[in-house]
């Protein structure tokens, strides 16, 4: 099985300190990577795909470390943020020559590029120039090239961008089943890119690993703290200022109906008769822990 050993990373550039000495181990499973804009979440991906040199620290992968490391490599699928391939290349060449420069023969470059042409919906797209194609289906092209090798560990940073949502539920579904013998790492800032088939999470604030563990474990945190209301505008306002006052937060509201507004929150205690109980999901849990950092 592989592990990859995050030891003491730092990035600096220049004044701005992007992440501050990580420490993480990944092993099998699916890895959500969530964090705000400018977390530092692509910086980590980079230093951790051997593509960006960090200010301190290393990266192992299987024993040895991730820069020149030939078993690495074949490991691995990649998708970048800003994937992009040659505009002039046909979708079926492109992945025929990743294939062949991940060392692949014709005959395993052409079975893989069924499988992935079924699973990503581009039988229509196959043929065409990489120019002609629309945002959702280039990301759909970068999702197939980092699977064209079969990779036992595979990175995709902000997979989803411009995927419409029958899309992100095959995709959803795809590396939820493939985290089940490898590794997969997502990064992003939508919760629901990861929501229910994330096996473990890591959540960065400015450069810090505020939380890393399994998913059910850190649910569990704030299990019994998460409280729903549906109520009169007036009473669900009343009850937004006690949320406030008893150190709690707000994870949802909705308002449009005067007659029924609806206010989830979290609090160690129940705010008014009114409220019931609900289990947690991972923003509420994601809003607590940022909250709980700043
Ligand atoms: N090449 C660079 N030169 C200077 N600063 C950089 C560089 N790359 C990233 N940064 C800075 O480092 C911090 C972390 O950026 P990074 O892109 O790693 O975060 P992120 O979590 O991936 O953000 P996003 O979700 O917006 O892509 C930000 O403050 C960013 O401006």
């Amino acid at each position: 099985m592989n592990v990859m050993y995050i030891n003491n990373i730092s990035m600096n550039y220049g004044k701005i300190k992007a992440l501050n000495n990580i420490n993480l181990t990944i092993s099998k499973g699916l890895y959500g990577l969530l964090g705000e804009n400018g977390a530092g979440k692509s910086s980590l991906i980079r230093i951790i795909t051997g593509r960006q040199k960090p200010t301190n620290g290393e990266v192992i992968f299987n024993n040895a470390s991730v820069k020149r490391n030939k078993e690495f490599h074949q490991a691995l699928g990649y998708m970048p943020q800003n994937f992009k391939a040659p505009e002039d290349m046909r979708c079926y060449e492109y992945l025929t020559y990743v294939g062949m420069y991940k060392g692949l023969s014709m005959n395993q470059i052409n079975e893989n590029i069924d499988w992935l042409v079924n699973i990503l919906n581009l039988n229509d797209h196959i043929n065409k120039k990489i120019k002609n194609l629309s945002g959702g289906t280039l990301r759909r092209l970068g999702i197939a090239q980092a699977f064209i090798n079969q990779p036992s560990f595979v990175i995709l940073d902000e997979p989803t961008a411009g995927l419409d949502i029958t899309e992100r539920r095959n995709f959803r579904d795809f590396v939820s089943r493939y985290s089940e013998k490898n590794t997969v790492i997502i990064s992003t800032h939508i919760v629901s890119d990861i929501e229910y088939i994330a096996s473990d999470l890591i959540l960065l604030k400015k450069g810090n690993v505020i939380s890393n563990g399994k998913y059910k474990d850190q649910l569990n945190e704030i299990q019994g703290m998460v409280w729903e209301c549906k109520d009169r505008e007036d009473k669900i306002l009343s009850l937004r200022k006690l949320v406030e006052n008893y150190g709690g937060i707000i994870t949802n509201y909705k308002g449009e109906d005067p007659m029924e507004n609806q206010l989830r929150y979290i609090s160690s205690i129940k705010l008014s008769d009114t409220s019931v109980s609900a289990i947690p999901n991972l923003n509420d849990y994601y809003l607590w822990k940022m909250w709980r950092q700043q």
